[in-house]
This record gives structure tokens, sequence and C-alpha cells, in this order.
């Protein structure tokens, strides 16, 4: 699976485009960083890929998922996967609950279920926390737990927004190589904006710098 954009802009209506035209191919299995500063439409350009825009914004050029044109689809129909800075777990689910929130609709069957859910707890080094209240992890769990929701749902793609932000530096390292490693092994591409010059470095790929 590889994501390509071509000459993809953003405008909001009736304005110029946030950003000159972009092109890029994102390989499966690697991570393609997106810097540039505050406001430049980083974040806006996750959602036009994502499939997430309001219509107040216009998107022009195109962004396809193995050769597959994704932007007259909507959302749901991409199955590109999203997950943002401070990641929300449900606070009413548990642990394992949020997990199987996210889990593909393709995963049949209560015992594969809640086999895909023991394995993704593992995978996430939380094996026996599966009970716990999200409230009670800490930052680098939540984060880890939210991720490997995010990939339980089998996206095609997945768009990292500041996904380690919230994160110690000590722990940000760790959750980083995490998600990079499941990344590749879920062979699917990614997008991660990011701020810190280290998360870019880390994610071993290009970088695109807006603006
Ligand atoms: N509904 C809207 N109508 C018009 N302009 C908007 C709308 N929503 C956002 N914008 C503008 O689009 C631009 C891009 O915002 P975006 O959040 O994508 O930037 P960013 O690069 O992710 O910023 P940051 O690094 O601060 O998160 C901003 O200048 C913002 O003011």
């Amino acid at each position: 699976m590889t994501l390509t954009l071509i000459d993809l802009t953003v405008a909001p209506r009736g304005a110029s485009p946030l950003f000159a035209p972009l092109g890029l191919a994102v390989a499966p299995g690697t991570v393609t960083s997106v810097t540039g500063p505050s406001g430049i439409g980083k974040s806006t350009l996750l959602a036009a890929i994502g499939g997430h825009l309001g219509a107040d914004f216009t998107v022009r050029g195109r962004v396809l998922l193995d050769g597959r044109c994704m932007l007259s689809l909507p959302a749901e129909r991409r199955g590109i996967g999203i997950m943002f800075q401070d990641a929300l777990l449900f606070p009413h689910l548990s642990v394992a609950d949020n997990l199987a929130f996210g889990l593909s609709p393709a995963v049949r069957g209560r015992a594969a279920r809640r086999a895909a859910v023991a394995e993704a707890l593992d995978h996430a080094g939380l094996q026996g926390m599966g009970t716990r209240d999200p409230a009670t992890l800490s930052g680098g769990q939540r984060a880890r737990v939210a991720l490997m929701r995010t990939l339980l749902a089998r996206p095609r793609a997945v768009l990292l927004d500041e996904p380690f932000s919230g994160l110690d530096p000590d722990r940000r390292a760790r959750v980083r190589r995490f998600t990079f490693d499941a990344v590749a092994a879920a062979c699917i591409p990614a997008l991660l904006v990011t701020h810190d010059a280290e998360d870019a470095r880390a994610a071993g790929g290009p970088v695109l710098a807006l603006g």
C-alpha cells in the first residue's frame, strides 16, 4: 500500500491555498514527517487526506492509495486511520473495551475479537491491564493504547498528528519507537505531523517542510 499525493492543495473557501501544491509518495511501512510553522495547514492537510475536512475548504489535486483515488470517497470508505495529540480514550470503557471499539469488523466472532484485543495489549506491553480504567494509565501507556486502537481498525494508511507531544522526553522516545515499529509491522504508509526535529529524525523517512 503506497500513499501518493499529487499536486494537492487545500484552501479555505474563498481564500488562497494554505500551501504550494504537494507531491509525495509514502512507501508501505515508512513514515514521512510533515513540518512547518504553526498555522501553515499541517492538520488541515491530514484532515483532507483522511476525508475529515468541512465544506468550508476546497481540496484540489489527488490522493491515491495504491493507485485508487480517495478524494471522492467519504472518510469511512478511505480506510485511513488518524491519531491526534492527546488521543482520547473513552473514559467510561475499560482499556480492553477501548481497543475492542477500534477493532475492524472483519475480525468476526467473539473469541477471535477477544484474541485480537489480547494480542494488542501484549504488543503494547500492557498484559493484564485490559480491565483497567484508562485514567489509571500513564501518558505513555495511554498513547500506546490509542495507537493500537487506531491500528486495530486495520487502516490502509495512518496519519499521526503530533501524537507524542504530550509525553516527557523519555516516554516520547519509547512511544515513538513503538509507533514506528508498529507502522513497519503493519506495512502501511504513515504521515507524521511534528514540530520536533528529533521525531522527524527518528521517523527515518523523508521530511516534507510546508511553508
Ligand atoms: N474553517 C476555517 N476557515 C478558514 N480558515 C481556517 C478554518 N479552519 C482553520 N483555518 C486556517 O487554516 C490554517 C491551517 O490550520 P492548521 O490547524 O491546519 O495549521 P497547523 O499547521 O496544523 O498549525 P499548528 O502547528 O499550530 O497545529 C490556519 O491558518 C487556520 O487559521
